[in-house]
């Protein structure tokens, strides 16, 4: 397990196949968990399961949450706790609290999973068993609520070295990943004895914000999601440790179209990023170092590019930008044109509905694998909000200074 960089070899990488919390969606609740329309579930599925292959035909082993998180389950104490999460959920009241806690009881690994993804709808509870909250929700109201966005495994958890940093979900429709993605890393035997690099009841930060420009340099993006304070823990931890030498925190507009850093800007190449070319001229850095004792050492804002560079100990870095007009660009950003997730130096898996950019990527040299994404991208995430990388090949040996 380590991750030095955004784009050498890819050899492990989380995801999440979507399964029957996408079908727990509706246009009455599609807004408040966070996506845009109402996935064709079985299409949504054939289209992971293409972008999963295409992944495993260049050689990246693909592990699955719901894989790991059923394993997971098998250990007693990594039960308790999420179920004690689920349970502690004011809304439930001590009768219905203790309904659910029964039915969950009951459960083998594999369906406490699926349970803790899905979510429990009010019907699936036995009328009349919950007491007065049960018959006062809502028959819409969910009694544990579902995450549709497990599909985006990049903003749950992200690795920094050798480490993993379980991440701090700013809306509450998501919030509920990371205790799962915080279970999986401390009891899953596979990750047995990794060091968290960071927690989810820290500051607000999340894994699409995170770029790791190269070894030793982060880029955090501050929005909608990741918060000044999130940022500056994250840059502490990484700087204490020695895992960075360098953070740059990047303010982004707090929308929706720009929610995390990757949704402007990813990279392609050692010393190239595709970038969204209506923020590329006006996007700034402040730069982190550690300065005396525990303080931090800022310096003041600077365009980005320069201080990335500067950082990366390179001349300049290279922009390939998304399409040639403003309305293309505005329209292929929408669609995450932007949001690659590279296999290696100059190859990267894009949406193929983003046919400009994609095209302005294989003018620069970069080869795009082609995916469907028309029913996953309606939760607003392309291939590089799909995946965790848990392994990348170094691109300098694990302990270099
Ligand atoms: N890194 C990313 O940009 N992830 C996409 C997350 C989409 C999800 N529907 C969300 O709003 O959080």
């Amino acid at each position: 397990m380590y991750v030095d960089s955004e784009v050498s070899a890819l050899r492990t990488v989380l995801l999440h196949r979507p399964g029957p919390e996408l079908a727990r969606l509706t246009p009455r609740n599609n807004d408040s968990l966070l996506f845009d329309a109402i996935p064709w579930v079985g299409r949504a599925q054939e289209e992971h399961d293409s972008f999963a292959e295409a992944l495993r035909s260049r050689g990246v082993e693909v592990l699955y949450l719901e894989t790991l998180l059923t394993e997971t389950l098998a250990v007693t104490e990594a039960r308790d706790e999420l179920t004690a999460g689920v349970l502690a959920d004011p809304r439930l009241g001590d009768s219905l609290r203790a309904v659910v806690t029964s039915y969950l009881q009951d459960l083998e690994p594999a369906r406490l999973a699926g349970v803790l993804m899905a979510g429990l709808a009010h019907e699936e509870i036995k009328p009349g068993a919950g007491g007065l909250v049960y018959e006062m929700m809502d028959r819409h109201e969910f009694v544990i609520d579902p995450l549709p966005n497990l599909l985006f495994t990049r903003d749950s958890s992200l690795w920094v070295g050798d480490r993993v940093a379980v991440t701090s979900l700013a809306m509450p429709a998501r919030r509920r990943e990371t205790t799962i993605t915080h279970a999986i890393y401390r009891y899953h035997p596979r990750f047995a004895g990794t060091d968290l690099l960071y927690e989810p009841a820290l500051e607000h930060v999340e894994g699409g914000d995170v770029l790791i420009l190269a070894p030793g340099v982060l880029a955090i993006g501050v929005g909608e999601r990741t918060t000044p304070a999130g940022a500056e823990r994250l840059a502490r931890r990484v700087l204490a440790t020695g895992l960075a030498h360098t953070v740059l925190a990047v303010p982004i507009a707090q929308e929706r179209a720009t929610m995390h850093l990757d949704t402007v800007c990813t990279m392609v190449d050692v010393d190239a990023v595709v970038m969204y070319p209506n923020v590329a001229g006006s996007l700034v850095a402040w730069t982190i170092t550690a300065g005396l004792g525990e303080e931090l050492a800022v310096r003041a804002p600077r365009p980005f590019l320069e201080a990335a560079a500067e950082a990366m100990g390179l001349d300049h870095l290279r922009i390939i930008d998304t399409g040639l007009d403003p309305v293309t660009a505005e329209r292929e950003q929408w669609d995450d044109g932007n949001n690659t997730l590279a296999l290696a130096p100059r190859l990267c898996v894009a949406y193929e509905r983003n046919v400009e950019t994609n095209a302005q990527l294989e003018r620069a040299g970069i080869e795009v694998i082609r995916i469907s994404g028309s029913e996953l991208g309606s939760g607003r995430g392309g291939p590089r909000c799909m995946s965790c990388p848990i392994t990348r090949d170094p691109l300098v040996p694990p302990n270099h200074p």
